[in-house]
């Protein structure tokens, strides 16, 4: 039996209004806290500060938010390799692999580009784990330490149990880990130039997690690996996407990101060109191995990304940057899987 709460009618609507109005407010402070939680445990802005558990905040710092594309990567590369069967085998070695990319290497690269934004987060986000001190600096080193270390470790074992001859899978984890330490590490720190640094995210979120989903169920072959660099200029689109919101600071940093370099109008062109025309050429490269149907549904799920292109991010860019990419990702990386899935067909 539930018991339920007595409604006793309020005489004064005045008074009936107010407490409804402080209810709702309560309630709106409440969910608002909610979500702010979960923004600071999936590594989002706009998340609450103050957490005190450690593994909160190491989690918070391995922005988990960023994990997605990675994870998804390793789905378009075993589909690409056209070997993937659903055997309990498979499913545990893609998870595998699928935490390799994910938690523990996009976790290490958050855990060391927050480390070294360190001094410019204690200006822009003093709220950020490391500048607020809610984590000292030798655990967030030691934590560098041990994902990487974890991750070499496990992408050891995916070779060992894929029976490679040539450690496919460690050799991209090291390399991956590499493109992350220049990414944010001086004196490279490519993150600073709107065109490598963009380039390194889209191909690292891209390419490299297909490449070892592939290297996993099949054998990664140059064209693959190509074809793959050639979709990263679609994901360096999007990186640029996520340059409009910081435009300002970055301009009084000096740092070269698009819309700082070309001005926002130009560069939200360039943004969206860049994601279409390299979505394009993969659909064109599907028609000339004859995977037409593929090449179609890719095509249609090209055109309601124009559509939010047009609707949203072009006319204006600064405001409707995170509305645009809520739109419009989830044909892009649909697509993705039907680029792999055609791949994988095709035998190539
Ligand atoms: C740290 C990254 C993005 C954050 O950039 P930024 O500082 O501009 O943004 P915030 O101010 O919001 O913090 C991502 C950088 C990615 C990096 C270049 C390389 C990643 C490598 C992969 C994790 C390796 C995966 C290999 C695996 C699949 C075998």
């Amino acid at each position: 039996m539930s018991e339920s709460t007595p409604i006793t009618p309020n005489s004064n609507p005045g008074e009936a209004l107010d407490s409804v109005a402080v209810n709702s407010s309560e309630e709106i402070t409440a969910v608002g806290d909610r979500s702010a939680k979960t923004r600071q445990l999936l590594g989002m802005k706009g998340a609450a500060p103050g957490e005190t558990s450690i593994w909160k905040i190491r989690l918070q710092l391995m922005k988990p938010i960023t994990w997605i594309p990675l994870i998804w990567g390793v789905v378009c590369g075993a589909a690409s390799s056209g070997n993937y069967t659903w055997t309990l085998e498979n499913v545990l070695k893609a998870a595998a692999c699928m935490l390799l990319s994910g938690p523990l290497l996009a976790g290490y690269t958050q855990t060391l580009n927050d480390f070294y934004d360190r001094e410019i987060d204690a200006i822009n986000e003093p709220y950020r784990p490391i500048p607020s001190g809610a984590i000292s600096v030798p655990q967030v080193i030691t934590q560098i330490l041990v994902l990487f270390l974890s991750g070499t470790a496990l992408a050891f074992v995916l070779d060992v149990w894929a029976g490679h001859e040539f450690p496919n899978v460690t050799v991209l984890a090291l390399f991956g880990s590499f493109i992350a330490y220049i990414y944010s590490a001086p004196p490279l720190k490519l993150k600073q130039n709107g065109w490598l640094g963009n380039y390194a995210l889209g191909a690292s979120y891209i390419a490299l997690p297909w490449w070892a989903g592939h290297a996993l169920f099949g054998d990664l072959n140059w064209k693959i690996m190509v074809l793959t660099l050639i979709y990263s200029l679609a994901g360096l689109g999007i990186a640029i996407v996520n340059d409009f919101k910081s435009v300002e600071g970055d301009r009084q940093l000096g740092l070269q990101s698009l819309p700082v370099m070309f001005g926002v109008t130009k560069a939200a062109w360039i943004c969206v060109l860049m994601i279409d025309l390299f979505q394009g050429f993969i659909a064109a490269y599907l028609v000339t191995i004859h995977e037409n149907l593929y090449a179609a549904i890719l095509v249609l799920l090209i055109i309601p990304q124009i559509t939010f292109q047009d609707m949203y991010f072009l006319r204006d860019p600064l405001k409707n940057d995170v509305k645009y990419q809520a739109s419009a990702q989830p044909f892009l990386v649909l697509g993705m899987l039907v680029a792999g899935l055609a791949l994988g067909h095709a035998g190539v």
